[in-house]
């Protein structure tokens, strides 16, 4: 049965935007403009539609330019933002979940990649009323690749799987979302247009493409 958006259990935010963006070039990614505004500014702007608080995870020598990207805010001054940082830096997206969701004090969290300005807040709705009663909903596309960077999960038990995956010899994600009782939505199952949500700005040449878009 098709949750309602009664069923929706409000929901914090995680960004991740730790990691060393080595497609991208040297420059940090988080906070490379594109179309006039700072790549993560364009996350956190969106999510604010639909959460309260907003943990960025990241290093801690990209918390002070992050806060510079972020500042001043326009109307959305009653979203509460917090960081918290990696203790070890580049245990890659698994790490950065764990550390992320740990600073989560709501029971659900949606996890959005920095590198993601066209996510969607009305998907992660409906994937938080997916994950009402559950550890998560995380997308499948029709390709067979899960989407665990545009996702909602049930913070602690996510945050305890993503440390026993890098304690671990494997430590892919899906390894994670296999240990908890993760919702997998087929991409033809959803109920919201996907758009550009899941769409990933890893190179300059994506953003100069993502930018003519935003600017035509
Ligand atoms: N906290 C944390 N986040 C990471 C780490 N590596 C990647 N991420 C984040 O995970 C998301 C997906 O990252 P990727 O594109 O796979 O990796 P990346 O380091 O950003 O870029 P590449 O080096 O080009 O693969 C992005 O939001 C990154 O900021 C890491 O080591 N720690």
């Amino acid at each position: 049965m098709t949750p309602t958006p009664r069923d929706q259990p409000s929901f914090s935010a995680v960004i991740l935007a730790g990691g060393y963006a080595t497609r991208f070039g040297d420059d940090d990614k988080a906070v490379a403009d594109l179309a006039g505004k700072p790549m993560i500014r364009h996350v956190v702007e969106r999510l604010s539609e639909s959460v309260d608080t907003i943990v960025v995870n990241c290093r801690a020598e990209q918390q002070s330019p992050i806060e510079s990207a972020l500042e001043p805010l326009s109307g959305d001054s009653t979203v509460t933002r917090e960081f918290a940082i990696d203790p070890i830096p580049d245990l890659g997206p698994v790490g950065g979940i764990k550390t992320g969701l740990e600073a989560v004090s709501n029971e659900y969290a949606a996890v959005v990649a920095c590198d993601m300005p066209f996510c969607s807040p009305p998907l992660l709705e409906e994937l938080a009323a997916r994950a009402a009663g559950h550890d998560g909903a995380v997308v499948r596309l029709e390709d067979g690749w899960y989407q665990p960077t545009h996702a909602v999960y049930r913070a602690q038990p996510m945050a305890a799987a993503c440390g026993a995956v890098l304690e671990s010899d494997d430590k892919r994600i899906v390894r994670a979302l296999e240990a908890i009782d993760c919702v997998v939505v087929e991409e033809n199952d959803l109920e919201t247009p996907v758009g550009s949500a899941f769409e990933s700005i890893d190179t300059k040449e994506a953003l100069l493409e993502a930018e003519r878009r935003l600017t035509r």
